[in-house]
């Protein structure tokens, strides 16, 4: 199986030049610098049973893999986000505060990689892009899974030379991957640290999740996911999608405060125009996912949520928690309304009662799901303290 790595230091010592690596063959990055690059491979067979003969992962990275290859850290980013993780390029990072030199993801002691998942639309293989009939995938992009994700990882991370991981980390749908690496790379995880995800997705966040495909998919401009190079894309579809999501990554409380019941200057009291203050902003984050994300990958991503459970083929939850070796930390958010607090907490319990090193930490914060990408200072303080525990 072809496999071929480009890795591109944005910073120091030989700066913007792309070096061809061969795999196993560890970039010559410096600590704290950032680096990216793609990651090509040949005939990857997802969990599906469908095989892409081709796939790319778009990938980035901070620091320097230590001698030992044992100071990897992999943060997994949320449905829409992607491997822009800290500083980098001279922009931030979705996770600048908590990643980079001196803070809680130290970037001069660890080797940090964050990879756009493949189904995504930021750099690695997913539905928008030309399959062998040089036509896009759309709908024939297969069923991505979450395991297929941190399978097509576990490539990058041997094709980087990365023997063993000091964390895993992630939030939401980076959640559900940390807990799959927890199983699927047990013994090569020292620590794992899944912030408001579920072992298993749950039935409300199904719900939803289904509710906003029905929005793109009633979308006449989605065109059965064929709307690629037509001139239509389903923005309006998107757009709802986004709305709904909103509604489930904030909370009540933090509305009340923002938005209250004023209304938006632009507003007339038609139906067809945003009246309240509330109503113009979830169009307005409506219109900036549109211009940097695709519909089909928000179809295809939130499926893989739908899947996502440890237990699923392995005779069960407690069976898949019984694999997991290394330290796991689960972290729950007090307001988040879809991955409630209570199932997080027990989900620590279980993985204790089946032999996991486990504890369970709360966030307490206003802003609900969302939390994770926005309350730094004590989301830093809770990695400082897990990474701070014994692994075993
Ligand atoms: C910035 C990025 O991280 S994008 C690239 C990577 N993406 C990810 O990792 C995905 C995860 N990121 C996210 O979900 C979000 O970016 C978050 C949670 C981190 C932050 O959300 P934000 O949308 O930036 O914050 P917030 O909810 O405060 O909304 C602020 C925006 O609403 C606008 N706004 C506020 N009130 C209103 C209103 N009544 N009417 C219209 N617009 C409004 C603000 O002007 C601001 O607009 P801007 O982002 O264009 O400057
Ligand atoms: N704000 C997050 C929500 C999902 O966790 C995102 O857009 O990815």
């Amino acid at each position: 199986m072809a496999e071929t790595l480009q890795v591109r230091r944005t910073t120091g010592s030989a700066a913007l030049q792309w070096a061809a690596l061969s795999t196993g063959q560890r970039p010559d990055t410096e600590a704290g610098q950032h680096a990216c690059g793609w990651f090509h491979l040949d005939d990857v067979v997802f969990e599906c049973g469908a095989l892409l003969p081709r796939v790319r992962v778009y990938f980035e990275t901070w620091g320097r893999l230590n001698a030992a290859a044992d100071n990897a850290v992999v943060v997994c980013h949320a449905l829409t986000g992607d491997a822009h993780a800290a500083d980098g390029g001279g922009r931030p990072g979705w996770w600048s505060g908590l990643i980079g030199p001196g803070r809680a993801i130290d970037t001069n002691r660890y080797f940090v990689i964050a990879s756009n998942v493949i189904g995504g639309c930021a750099g690695s293989t997913g539905p928008s892009d030309l399959a062998e009939d040089g036509r896009p995938y759309a709908m024939r992009f297969p069923a991505v899974t979450v395991r297929d994700m941190v399978a097509v990882q576990m490539r990058l991370l041997d094709a980087l030379g990365v023997r063993e991981l000091a964390l895993v980390i992630g939030g939401s749908l980076g959640g559900m991957q940390a807990w799959e690496w927890a199983v699927m790379a047990s013994g090569r995880v020292r620590h794992t640290i899944a912030i408001a995800a579920h072992p298993a997705f749950p039935p409300l966040g199904i719900g939803y999740n289904e509710a906003m495909r029905m929005a793109i998919m009633a979308d006449a401009d989605w065109q059965n996911g064929e709307y690629y190079g037509t001139g239509r894309t389903p923005q309006a579809g998107l757009a709802a999608a986004r709305a709904i999501g909103m509604l489930t990554y904030r909370t009540d409380l933090l509305f009340e405060e923002r938005f209250g019941r004023r209304t938006a200057e632009a507003g007339d009291g038609a139906p067809a125009s945003p009246r309240f203050a509330v109503e113009s902003y979830l169009r307005h984050q409506g219109d900036k996912l549109n211009r940097r994300f695709d519909a089909n990958s928000y179809l295809y991503l939130t499926r893989a949520m739908d899947s996502h459970d440890i237990g699923r083929g392995r005779g069960g939850m407690e069976a898949a928690l019984r694999q997991v070796r290394g330290r796991l930390t689960v972290i729950g958010i007090d307001t988040d309304y879809l991955y409630a607090p209570r199932d997080l907490r027990r989900a620590a319990r279980l993985a204790a009662d089946c032999g996991v090193a486990s504890s369970y930490r709360e966030l307490s914060s206003k802003y609900g799901h969302d939390a994770f990408l926005i309350e730094f200072e004590p989301l830093s303080r809770m990695v400082e303290e897990a990474l701070r525990e014994p692994v075993r």
